[in-house]
């Protein structure tokens, strides 16, 4: 068993044998993977480099409609099945909208909703990683081109966002975090249209050239995390807006395909034996936030999206003080001074035994602790 996943290793030749392990599980289990589609050739490029502001806007980058590939595919192929029928009609950024209308879960924001690879895994889903795979491995290539990068860039994180109705996002950087300095590129993919399927959501650069982006099925936008982009999405005044949101390292310590490959093998293993503990979900990415409008506009602490799930199951988190982490969130006490201390946690006015409640003073814990409350 040992040499099937390694846990811990960076590559991606490690990240390629994890999936195709799960490849294997799945096929077993007599689920199939969606195919890899292939990318189409990037058309309209505008390159601003060299500025003082650096980004760039792709578009058409993504392929609305996959089925001169898939057509090839069928033609080659002396079985003609229903599973690839199906794959003909359906086009990559379908299929990107499909898993993250089965797998989203509460996003970094209010009224945002999101689907993390490591969600994905968490949730016994590996097999949707897939579709990602090229998509991050084209999307790396171009950022490490434009932005003239000496070594290879990492993918430090990849998810399905999905802004509804009331979302929004004030003037920011990427990087305006103490936990997201690691943060060097973004690159945003609109998975569907401004006025078509959602109104409001337009994206805006504070300075330099184009200052506004209007989200289409398709294209990307890159720019640096750090001030020379601070950025704005306009309130989302009607429907939902889907992106694929990357943002790439020059640290290889904060390489996502290493946490993927950990939690894979972790998730081969905990599936040995089919014990019930192996459909627990796994604390979801270490580096998602949530904050309100307020403290969005002053750069303040970020909110831990794993803490935003208690919250939205019911539950509330108190200090040592009596002052609960919710409330402390929303005034002008310093949350993360209170994250500090230790912690209980309630429902209603019911607190839950503090022998699980010094699990969920580490926040890694939390999705555990939640399961064992319940
Ligand atoms: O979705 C977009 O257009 C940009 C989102 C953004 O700025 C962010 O998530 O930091
Ligand atoms: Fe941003």
């Amino acid at each position: 068993m040992e040499d099937e996943v390694t846990v811990g290793l960076t590559n991606r030749q490690t990240m390629n044998r994890a999936l195709s392990r799960v490849d294997e599980q799945t096929s077993n289990t007599g689920l199939k993977p969606f195919n890899q589609p292939k990318l189409v050739k990037v058309v309209n490029t505008r390159i601003m480099a060299g500025t003082e502001h650096p980004r760039l806007i792709l578009h058409n980058f993504l392929s609305l409609d996959q089925c001169k590939v898939h057509h090839q595919l069928l033609l080659e192929s002396i079985y003609i099945c229903v599973y690839m029928v199906m794959i003909v009609l359906v086009g990559l950024i379908q299929e990107l909208e499909f898993i993250h209308k089965s797998c989203s879960t509460i996003g970094y924001r209010p009224n945002v909703f999101s689907t993390t690879l490591s969600h994905l895994i968490a949730t016994n889903s590996a097999h949707l990683i897939f579709p990602f795979v090229p998509i991050r491995e084209r999307l790396k290539e171009k950022a490490e081109e434009f932005f003239g990068c000496e070594y290879e860039l990492f993918v430090e994180f990849t998810g399905l966002i999905s802004w509804s109705r009331g979302a929004s996002i004030g003037w920011h950087s990427d990087d305006n975090r103490p936990y997201l300095k690691q943060r060097d590129f973004a690159a945003v993919c609109y998975l569907n249209n401004y006025e078509e399927d959602f109104k409001g959501g337009i994206f805006h650069f504070q300075d330099g050239e184009p200052t506004i982006v209007v989200p289409m099925a398709g294209d990307v936008v890159m720019y640096t995390a750090d001030s020379r982009n601070i950025h704005s999405v306009d309130e989302i005044i009607d429907g939902e807006r889907l992106t694929l949101t990357l943002w790439f390292s020059r640290d290889g310590s904060h390489d996502e395909d290493a946490k993927l490959i950990s939690l894979l093998s972790q998730n081969l293993l905990n599936s040995v034996g089919n014990e019930p503990d192996s459909y627990l979900p796994l604390p979801a990415s270490s580096n998602m936030y949530w904050f309100s409008e307020d403290q969005a506009t002053h750069h303040q602490s970020g909110f831990d999206i794993r803490w935003a799930r208690i919250h939205a199951l019911g539950y509330d988190i108190y200090s040592s003080q009596e002052k609960s982490c919710f409330s402390a969130f929303n005034s002008s006490d310093d949350f993360s001074e209170l994250l500090m201390e230790p912690l209980r946690l309630a429902m209603g006015r019911r607190v839950v035994r503090p022998g699980i409640c010094q699990h969920f003073a580490c926040p890694s814990g939390a999705a555990v602790l939640l399961l064992e409350s319940l």
